[in-house]
């Protein structure tokens, strides 16, 4: 990352479909995006990935980022945006078809300033599922993940994070008329089966 800045014409020209993927820690998004792409061939990009893959760079806010995602925190718009349009960028250059931004909005600023700069997402994809859920399924895959915020006392904070600032996005969205509230409690299947339909409408329209 640096303080130059990201020419975005050919991710603007490009003018490929964009859908948010919102829910709450542990709510399926990186499961049921991985399904989408298999089926519509989109591209992923999940803002805590990039994250991660930036702290992994040893680049020197790496430290910062990680005490900030160990807190169950979010980190400043600016950085997760920016690592967003690189990423885009070079997945156009590859010839993306669209993108799934899976994490992204967490704020609602943060949709607000992608749109304003990139362009407007055609859906916003929301996973609903219960507190009790969510907590069960990250202490599953904490088991294996190795991730450094599976653990009961970051899982807390990010719930309450989700709460405070991510919820406001699910009716900011609502509002728009640009939601897609699934049910996500039930199998990964039966939830990809009301992804399908939500994309294809979204895709068609
Ligand atoms: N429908 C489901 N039923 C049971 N387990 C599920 C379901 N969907 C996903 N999982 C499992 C897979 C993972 O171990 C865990 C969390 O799913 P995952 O797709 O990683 O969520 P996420 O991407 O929303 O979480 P995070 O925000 O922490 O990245 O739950
Ligand atoms: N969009 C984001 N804004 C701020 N902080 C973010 C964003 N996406 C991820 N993060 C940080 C905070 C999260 O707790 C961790 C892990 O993200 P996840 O999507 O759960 O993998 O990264
Ligand atoms: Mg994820």
């Amino acid at each position: 990352m640096s303080d130059k800045k990201i020419d975005l014409t050919p991710l603007k020209k490009a003018g490929v479909p964009i859908f948010f993927i919102v829910g709450g820690p542990g709510s399926g998004k990186g499961t049921q995006c991985e399904k989408i792409v298999a089926k519509y061939g989109l591209s992923h990009l999940s803002s805590g990935d990039l994250l991660r893959a930036e702290v992994k760079s040893g680049s020197s806010r790496g430290a910062e980022l990680t005490k900030i995602m160990e807190a169950g925190q979010l980190v400043p718009l600016t950085v997760v945006l920016d690592l967003i349009k690189e990423a885009m960028l070079k997945e156009v250059a590859k010839g993306s078809k669209g993108f799934l931004i899976d994490g992204y909005p967490r704020e609602v600023a943060q949709g607000d300033q992608f749109e304003a700069e990139i362009m407007p997402a055609k859906l916003a994809v929301y996973f609903e599922v219960s507190e009790d859920t969510l907590v069960k399924r990250l202490l599953k895959r904490a088991e294996t993940s190795g991730r450094a915020d599976d653990n009961m006392d970051t899982i807390k904070k990010r719930l309450k994070t989700f709460n405070e600032a991510t919820a406001p996005v699910v009716a900011h969205y609502e509002k728009k008329g640009k939601l897609a509230r699934i049910k996500a409690e039930g199998t990964v299947d039966e939830i990809f089966a009301e992804v399908v339909k939500h994309l294809d409408k979204a895709i068609k329209a």
